[in-house]
């Protein structure tokens, strides 16, 4: 008789119609059946009694920083990170680190850390900069899950942001290509502009940082974009979007047919700017968390489902760039740590607004894995890899010290109680998280290349 190696028995299983009393087998990595009860042989049981099997978070937006500046984060503690958070698979931003990955050899060099360091599996984007237009197809060809450009300021001199011309030139070409171009949609004109009065006056207050990333910064960039894909008809996907305004203008922009996707970070939802105020430079993010009218704007619209997926934007940095004792809140690193916490935020949201689970599976897996090519993941399913993130809701879970994997500890979810708890995590069978410990080995993660390079129309 077959032996399995892996049965999860008697859980509530999120699958795309909606939940379901179900046993999962799972053999060399992947869902074999979904059935009412598996007898099967087996060589280990995942007792889920009154547990939820949610697919394994996909997040397509974090920053490790490596190499370069792995003391910032890196693989080895960031995957840690991920999987204690439910995520099995991430896809990293090509800046902060050093190089930028804005060249196949870059790409190369970080995709041989992944390998070696990353718990969990891992994608990574390329960047488009300034004069590295003609490094777009190489990096396509290579594995690239798309490609990430800054219409703002980055706040890091290794990655700069494009001017239209470059926009224009990357857009082009990345349509041809097939893929997918992710903005981060602030002016920088409108808030270089601002900041720079700012500065001249020496306003330093949280009020002051808000002022200089006003909603109208994001909805221009947003509006800019729009325009510049009608004309080229590159695929995009907009970044952390914090503004009902932006929103508006992306719905208009889908209804007319064009190819467009966009996340909102976990911290714009839980969040907004009295705790800026309260707390400082820890809640520095750009663009910033807004006023709680707004905050409540963008739950209504997540419900609504305006937003296509929710991502991290996990952006740490050691706890001297952003001590307020060296820095003021214009000065130091804009960034939130808190790469462990959007499935959570995503269950918590559910279970105070009544969202059903099979919704958050769609912005945590199976919305990235469709737009992203990830044919293999993203839905429970047979055939499938094994990628689960497995959630009580009888434990509640507070950020401690301790409890959060991140490099640095200093996080604006310090102190936060989750109503629900992440119990396991598997990537492609493998028990990588159990109960507040990672179990596997390093080196489990795969880099993971979009299986057509063809881009899906959401
Ligand atoms: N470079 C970088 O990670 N920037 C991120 N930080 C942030 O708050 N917003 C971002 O885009
Ligand atoms: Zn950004
Ligand atoms: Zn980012």
């Amino acid at each position: 008789m077959e032996q399995l190696d892996l049965i999860i028995k008697n859980g509530s299983v999120v699958l795309p119609s909606g939940l379901e009393k179900m046993d999962i087998g799972i053999k060399d990595g992947k869902i074999t059946e979904i059935e009412k009860a598996i007898t099967k042989r087996t060589l280990n049981i995942w007792d889920a009694t009154n547990q939820y099997i949610f697919p394994g978070m996909i997040d397509v937006h974090v920053h490790f920083s490596e190499p370069g500046r792995e003391h910032w984060e890196g693989f080895h503690t960031g995957s840690q990170m991920m999987a204690a958070g439910g995520c099995t698979t991430y896809f990293d931003m090509p800046l902060n680190g050093i190089p930028s990955t804005v060249t196949k050899e870059a790409l190369y060099e970080k995709a041989k850390l992944g390998k070696e360091k990353s718990y969990v599996d891992f994608g990574l984007w390329g960047g488009l900069v300034p004069g590295n237009e003609s490094d777009l197809e190489e990096l396509a060809h290579s594995g690239a899950i798309g490609f990430k450009a800054f219409l703002s300021t980055t706040g890091n001199k290794e990655f700069e942001a494009v001017d239209d011309r470059t926009l224009l030139n990357g857009m082009k070409k990345i349509a041809e290509l097939g893929k997918i171009l992710a903005l981060h949609s602030e002016s920088a004109a409108i808030t270089n502009w601002l900041k720079e009065q700012k500065e001249q006056e020496g306003k330093i207050s949280a009020d002051d940082y808000l002022e200089t990333r006003p909603i109208i910064a994001e909805v221009e960039a947003v509006e800019r974009a729009i325009q510049y894909s009608e004309l080229t008809g590159c695929p995009l996907h907009f970044v952390h979007i914090s503004s009902a305004k932006a929103i508006e203008k992306i719905e208009e922009a889908k209804a007319k047919g064009l190819n467009i996707t966009v996340e909102t970070c976990a911290h714009y939802l839980l969040y907004n700017h009295e705790h800026l105020r309260e707390l400082g430079t820890v809640a520095k993010c750009a663009p910033p968390l807004r006023e709680k009218e707004e905050q409540e704007k963008l739950i209504t619209l997540l419900i609504d489902g305006k937003f296509d997926m929710l991502s991290s934007d996990h952006s740490p940095c050691p706890y001297d760039l952003k001590d307020p004792n060296v820095y003021n809140l214009f000065e130091a690193w804009g960034g939130i740590s808190g790469g462990q916490f959007t499935l959570l935020s995503a269950i918590e949201l559910a279970t105070r607004y009544h969202i059903p689970f099979e919704q958050v599976a769609m912005w945590t897996a199976q919305a990235p894995a469709e737009r992203f090519g990830l044919s293999n993941k993203g839905q429970i399913k047979v055939g499938g890899d094994a990628d689960f993130a497995i959630v009580s809701l009888e434990d509640s879970f507070i950020v401690t010290k301790e409890n959060f994997f991140a490099k640095h500890k200093e996080s604006l979810y310090m102190g936060h109680a989750f109503p629900c708890k992440i119990v396991g995590t598997i990537n492609r069978g493998n028990i990588i998280y159990e109960n507040g410990n990672i179990l596997e080995q390093e080196s489990y993660g795969e880099w993971i290349k979009p299986i057509k390079v063809e881009v899906k129309t959401p």
